[in-house]
């Protein structure tokens, strides 16, 4: 088997890490932007040959991956519309798909394309970052353009599942709509709300130097990549748009109700937010790989750490990782402690309360 991928930072490098992994006599070819990356994928074992562009190597690839930001991947499509052979796919893991879709069908290229997305990533970039099992357990939704033969998109699937990835064949009308709602709308809003604070600040900087816990968990993306951000707004503002005008009556709705005291309302506001955010599937499947984790006081004396972690330890508990943290709205120092299972978070919790030590869960 051979793929080519053009674009190689977070996503594609996490994508071909795992056709290393599961196909280790592949043959990986990678162009990217950057080349010093992806002479670093070769150096990793991860990719076998740099191209010198998107030319002739690509000619019998049986995958090529577009991982570059979305407005570039579709300018690829032209590039290997004369070099491709019938029975290959040609993919891409942008966030918008309409566009692309909308690209495929002007060239023509409806047998060979079948989009994908998958629901996996982060705020970092690059090559750098990327990580083998990214996409595991993560849905990799995937958009067929109805003009692919029998089997392709079947095909596809299969080596999507086969990188442990959960494949969800979805209109690609219908992933813009919900992807504007979940992923393009969140940022926009933290974005903006990092922005209002920014410039709503005190002189010395108050608002920075204590902004906690809820703040850097809704603005977390904020920090992504202002390239990637613009291309796919670019790239879906009829639905950005819609659900942004729905957000701002909801948010007008809610300034009137403190205008006028309505305390029912902000409470209602609460109690349902509340009700319907501990209703999302708990584990697998996000846009983030599921974390589970437990936060612990700690008396601050020496050798506490320690002793927490033999307990574990002595339980055949493995930890993934433990620290105090250091920015906290807690009042005693707070440990936050990491597992790699939901069945050893809970059995840690059990334990630990039977020594007496406060455990808070999320
Ligand atoms: N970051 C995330 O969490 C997710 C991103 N995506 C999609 O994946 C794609 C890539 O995003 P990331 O890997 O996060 O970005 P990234 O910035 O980590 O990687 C992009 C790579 O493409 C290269 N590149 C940029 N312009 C290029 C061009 N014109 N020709 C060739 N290479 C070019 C860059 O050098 C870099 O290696 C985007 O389309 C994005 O919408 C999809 C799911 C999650
Ligand atoms: O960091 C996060 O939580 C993300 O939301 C990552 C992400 C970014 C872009 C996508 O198209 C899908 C997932």
């Amino acid at each position: 088997m051979k793929t080519g991928f053009i674009g190689l930072g977070l996503i594609g490098g996490s994508i071909a890490r795992a056709v290393r992994h599961f196909y280790p006599d592949a043959e990986i070819i990678a162009y990217s932007r950057t080349r010093a990356s992806v002479e670093q994928a070769v150096a990793d074992g991860v990719v076998d040959r740099i191209p010198d562009g998107v030319g002739e190597d690509f000619a019998d690839c049986d995958y090529i991956f577009l991982c570059a930001p979305v407005s570039s991947n579709a300018k690829y499509l032209e590039q290997l519309k004369p070099l491709i052979h019938s029975s290959c796919i040609i993919t891409d893991v942008g966030s918008t798909k309409t566009d692309i879709h909308e690209k495929v069908t002007e060239l023509g290229m409806e047998e060979n394309f079948i989009g994908g997305h998958p629901m996996a990533g982060s705020e970092k970039t690059g090559y750098a970052n990327s990580k083998r099992i990214l996409i595991e357990n993560a849905y990799y939704m995937i958009t067929p353009t109805g003009k692919n033969p029998d089997g392709a998109v079947d095909r596809y699937r299969n080596f999507v599942a086969s990188l442990k990835a959960l494949p969800l064949v979805v209109d690609y009308r219908t992933h813009d709509y919900v992807t504007a709602g979940i992923s393009h709308l969140p940022h926009i809003i933290a974005s903006s709300l990092v922005n209002l604070v920014k410039d709503s600040d005190t002189e010395n900087g108050l608002m920075k130097l204590v902004a906690a816990g809820g703040f850097k968990d809704i603005t977390r993306i904020a920090s992504s990549s202002p390239e990637m951000w613009e291309q796919i707004c670019m790239t879906n503002r009829k639905n950005i748009s819609s659900i942004l005008g729905d957000y701002i009556v909801s948010l007008t709705q809610i300034q009137k109700e403190l205008d006028n005291a309505e305390q029912g309302s902000i409470y209602h506001l609460f109690e349902t937010s509340r009700d319907y955010r501990n209703s999302l599937p708990a584990k697998g499947s996000g846009a983030l790989q599921p974390i589970y984790e437990l936060y612990c006081d700690m008396v601050d004396e020496a050798g506490g750490i320690a002793t927490l972690a033999t307990i574990l330890a002595s339980n055949q508990i493995s930890l993934k990782n433990i620290g105090i943290i250091h920015s906290r709205e807690f009042i005693e120092a707070v440990l936050r402690i990491e597992f790699y299972d939901e069945q050893a978070m809970v059995q840690a919790a059990d334990i630990l309360r039977k020594h007496r030590y406060v455990i808070y869960e999320r």
